[in-house]
């Protein structure tokens, strides 16, 4: 069952996944050859119009499309596959979603805001030639941001049944100022920012037997964190929180047609 609690305890728990797949993706230096372009033998003609790291998640995207990953509208691939049958058993998923809207993503965006902004602040200079693990750990950082930015589909879903009236007269002047002022809460937003930002100072710690288990993010900034709590709290004021109401959005509009 759907309603304002339920959506917000999904992306509560995503948080925890969020800041555990960057955890995981600052334990391999950045690895730069990965995301570029690569090249087989010598000459222009031997040039890939594809790095390492886009090959390796089309890759890895085609094998779990086929084992059903996608067959949950709650996961949206980043590269489009037609997989003509599933190896998982079947499962009748609940359509939560409105049918004409139940698609639109925001992953050309969400891919380009990870490897051009988050990763530059995530991971160290350096190249230890672990590019498959590496870029494996980026696929994982990938997934959670898609599923819990896209889930803004189910958001708005919620949003809408509770005020149909004043957002179908919104929807139909195609107000978008309007419907994105009625969706925002600057309350949550701040609860949200302030929780993630906490979530990395107590995860990203390293746990010994003694001394308590530090909290406190304001006075912390002495101690050695696996990510970076101000870089988290960034990732959620600048990308993750402004492109969820960008697909809260656009889900709306789409929700009369
Ligand atoms: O919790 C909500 O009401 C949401 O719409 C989600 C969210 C978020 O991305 O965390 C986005 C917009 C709101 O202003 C508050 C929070």
């Amino acid at each position: 069952e759907l309603s304002l609690d339920t959506v917000r305890d999904f992306l509560t728990r995503e948080e925890d996944t969020i800041v555990f797949s960057l955890i995981e993706r600052t334990k391999y230096p950045l690895n730069r050859p990965a995301y570029e372009p690569l090249h087989f033998g010598d000459g222009a003609a031997h040039r890939l119009n594809a790095s390492f790291a886009e090959l390796f998640i089309r890759e890895s995207e085609a094998v779990q499309s086929k084992a059903g990953r996608y067959q949950s509208l709650q996961e949206i691939p980043f590269f489009a596959y037609r997989v003509p049958f599933t190896l998982a058993p079947p499962y009748n998923f609940t359509r939560d979603l409105y049918p004409a809207a139940a698609l639109l993503n925001v992953n050309d965006a969400i891919w380009s805001m990870y490897f051009n902004e988050l990763l530059p602040l995530l991971a160290k200079n350096g190249d230890d030639g672990n590019y498959a693990v590496t870029v494996d750990a980026d696929l994982a950082c990938l997934q959670v941001l898609s599923r819990r930015i896209n889930y803004g589909r189910y958001v708005a879903e919620v949003k809408f049944r509770g005020d149909q009236q004043t957002y179908t007269s919104l929807i139909q002047a195609k107000d978008r100022d309007a419907l994105m002022k009625l969706l925002t809460s600057e309350a949550q937003e701040d609860v949200v920012k302030r929780r993630v930002e906490k979530k990395a100072v107590v995860f990203g710690q390293t746990i010994t037997l003694d001394g308590p288990i530090q909290t406190d993010v304001n006075h912390s900034s002495q101690a050695n964190f696996k990510v970076d709590p101000s870089v988290v709290y960034k990732l959620y004021d600048q990308w993750v929180i402004p492109l969820t109401k960008q697909v809260e959005v656009e889900y709306l509009l789409h929700r009369l047609d």
